[in-house]
Order: structure tokens, then sequence, then C-alpha cells
């Protein structure tokens, strides 16, 4: 009994002494285990982590080609795919014309040519996209109707046609300033091309001329028989005496060639279509007012300028090549605003928060504009229809579109700047 007691004990001890052991053997197992492990992780982290960096790289890379080759189908799917236009109006061949318009793919031409690809019209636009957008036109590219020819109208072009529009040239100052020789070369040798291309062609010709001819008026309202106050040499001349310029060679080539002319004095136009760095006072106080930024209103603000909604621009255009009336004739909206007053109507159109903020007065701006519009009413039966707050808020909601299709591209560095 003795015996077997003094075993149980040894047996016993012998467990301890073993799990003793085995306890000690784990213990060094496990600091060995976790300093392997930090050494691991370590060079897991130097090299691996590493790798796994090159490696999303080259997924991203992969799925970014993946992706450009699914575009390209798409887009060669799409061209497949019958487009759809808007309905145009039938015309036999007696009565359909082919038209040119110089500057077709910019804000107003692109309107004029829907007005007449609706009419039944084939348009040929000539645009060196200085200004303008193929997006302005995009709607009617592949039309049998429609033709959209890259030109710079400094150089001559070879066309044939039954009429011309002639808008090709930058219109908002600071793109007008930003070249003031090429400016000039538009409104001269370009105009000389297209007078010599309807000499050519006995073809009627309207001359997009300009309100800014009156320069810094001294008479008011501006009536077409004044004569203007400009500044020949100041930074503006570049466009209102290349405008004057343009009209004195359309009568010169009236008078010499016995030629059919018009000369529409378009003043402060505004719409949808407009740039979104086109840098007048619509666009700039829209996009201002519509992303709270403060709005700027250069100088005193008590300058004024009358707008006119682009559907009634065109709607004189297309009145005044089918007249008779060769003299030149104002186009704009008789209804008189500060810009001062511009700005609280943007205002309280849009919402938001925006502080007005004057800046400095811009140098040779004019200080009252308003056209006398009784030659367009009497010979043309014409007088604006749209009025100020529905204008703006189709331009207003076109803007807010804009905002939008910028914020999702890269392109949004076309932003105006912040003051
Ligand atoms: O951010 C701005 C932009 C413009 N303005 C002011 O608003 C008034 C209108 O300026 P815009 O730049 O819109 O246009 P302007 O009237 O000076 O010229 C225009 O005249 C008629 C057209 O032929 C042309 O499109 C354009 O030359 C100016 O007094 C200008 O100083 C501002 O106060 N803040």
């Amino acid at each position: 009994m003795i015996q077997v007691t003094w075993k149980i004990k040894h047996v016993l001890v012998s467990v301890v002494f073993l799990l003793i052991l085995l306890l000690i053997f784990f213990a060094k197992y496990n600091s060995k285990h976790n300093a392997a492990q930090k050494t691991g992780q370590y060079l897991y982290k130097k090299f691996v982590f590493n790798d796994e960096i090159e490696y999303n790289k080259q997924l991203l890379q992969e799925a970014s080609d993946r992706i450009q080759e699914l575009e390209k189908k798409i887009l060669a799917l799409e061209s497949q795919v019958p487009k759809s236009y808007p309905d145009v109006k039938f015309l036999n061949y007696l009565s359909r014309k082919r038209i040119l318009i110089t500057g077709g793919a910019g804000f107003v031409g692109s309107h004029l040519v829907d007005r007449l690809m609706l009419q039944g019209h084939e348009v040929i636009v000539a645009d060196n996209f200085f200004t303008g957008r193929k997006r302005n036109v995009e709607h009617w590219i592949g039309h049998e109707n429609f033709e959209l020819i890259h030109h710079d109208i400094v150089n001559p072009l070879f066309i044939e046609v039954d009429e011309i529009y002639h808008l090709a040239s930058p219109a908002s100052p600071p793109h007008y300033m930003y070249n003031p020789v090429k400016t000039i070369k538009t409104n001269t040798l370009g105009t000389i091309n297209m007078l010599g291309l309807a000499r050519r062609l006995n073809a009627r010709i309207l001359i997009a001329s300009t309100s800014e001819v009156y320069g810094d008026p001294d008479i008011h309202p501006q009536p077409e028989t004044y004569w203007g106050h400009v500044n020949p040499i100041g930074p503006r001349a570049c466009y209102d005496e290349g405008k004057r310029v343009s009209e004195t060679l359309t009568y010169a080539y009236a008078k010499q060639e016995n030629m059919q002319v018009r000369v529409a004095r378009i003043f402060n136009t505004y719409g949808p279509r407009m740039h979104m760095n086109d840098g007048r006072v619509v666009s700039n106080f829209i996009l201002q007012a519509l992303q709270n930024d403060v709005i700027t209103v250069y100088g005193s603000g008590d300058q004024t300028r009358s707008f006119q909604y682009v559907s009634d621009l065109v709607d004189g255009l297309v009145a005044l090549m089918g007249s008779n009336y060769t003299q030149p004739i104002n186009l704009g909206n008789p209804v008189e605003h500060s810009i001062i007053e511009f700005a609280s109507i943007i205002k309280g159109l849009v919402g938001g928060r925006s502080k007005i903020k004057h800046l400095a007065q811009v140098e040779d701006d004019p200080q009252r504009r308003r056209p006398d519009i009784t030659r367009a009413k009497k010979y043309l039966n014409w007088e604006p229809k749209v009025d100020l707050n529905a204008g703006l808020h189709k331009t207003v909601n076109y803007f807010k579109h804009e905002l939008h299709r910028f914020k999702h591209s890269q392109r949004n560095k076309f932003l105006p700047e912040k003051p």
C-alpha cells in the first residue's frame, strides 16, 4: 500500500516536472514565434505591401485601358445606329437655299443654324472654333442638309451658296481683347473674303455688326443715324473699329459691285449656349450667383445695358435677310437696366448667398446703351418678344446644367476665376 502511494507520488512529481518543462518550452517557443511574426510583418510591409501598391496601380491601369476600349466600341456602335434629328420642313429645290453661316458654331450662330435648318434650308457652317464649339451644332452633324467646315475666314473660302450670314468674330470683350490683331484681321480680311465670295456668287450677304460701333455714346438711345463716339486706339478698338471697317467695306462693295448687303447692329444678347467663360456680364453674374461667389460689378454699376434674348435676335436676323432694307439696323431690346440693378435681378432670380463686390472700372466702358428700334419696327415689323425674366430663367437653367456637367468632367478648369 505504502509502495503504491509512493509510486503515485513519483508519477505525479514526474508529471508536474514534465508539465513545467512543457510550459518553459511553450513560453520560449511563443516569444520566438512573436519575434518572427514581427520580423515577418516588417518584411511584408517593406516588400510585399509596396508590391501590392504597384499591383493595384497595374489593376487600375488595366481597368482604365479596358474602359477606353469599351468607350471606343460604344462610339463605333453609336455611329451605326441611325441618328434622329429634329423635324425639318421639306422645301422643294426652288425655295430651298444653300446658306453659309460664318461663326455658325458660336452662341448666336448656332441658334441661327437651328432656325434655318428647321425651315428646311441647306446650312453650311464655317468656324475656326476659337470661341465656337462643335457641341453647339452636334445635333445636326450627319444630317443631309448640314455641313460643318473647320475654316478660319481670314483665309479665302471657295464654296457655292445663295446667302451668307457673316457672324464670325469673337464678341465678348475679354475674348476679342485676348488677341486684338486677330480680331481686327477677322473683321477686315475675313469680311473682305466673305464680301468677295458673295460678289462672285451674286449672293445676298448679312454682316453682323454691333452696338459697339456707337462706342461710349453721347446720344441716347442710339439711332442708326448716330455716328458714334469711339476711341480708335483704346483696348476695345480692335472690335469696335474692326466692326466699323467691316461696315465700311460692306457699303463700299455694295456701291462698287452693286451687291445686296444687309447690316445688323446687334446689342447685348444672352441665352443658352453662352460659353462658361464667356466673360460677359450675363454669364458672369449667373455663374457667380449659382456658386455663391461674389458678384463682380465693374466700376460703380451705374452704367446701363439693354439685354435681348437670343431667339429675338435670330427672328430679327432672318427678317432682315428677307427684307429689302439695305441700311444698318439696330437689333436689341430697348428695356434698359443699370448693371448694379441687373446684379440684384440675377441675385433675386438665382437666390443664394452671393455678395456684390465693386471692382475697378473697365477702360473705355460705354456708360449708357439702349437701342432705338424704330427702324426695325418700321422696316422689318420686328420687336423683341421675350421679357427679361423669362429669358433669364431659361439661361439660369442652362448654366445650372452646364455647371453640373463640368463638375463631372476634367474640364472644370475652364470655370471663371474667382476674384
Ligand atoms: O463681371 C462683369 C462683367 C461685365 N460687367 C459690366 O457689364 C457691362 C456689360 O458688359 P459685357 O462684357 O457684358 O458687354 P459690353 O456691353 O461691354 O460689350 C458687348 O456689347 C455688345 C456686343 O456687341 C458684344 O457682345 C459685347 O462687346 C459693362 O459695363 C461691364 O463693365 C460687370 O460689371 N461685371
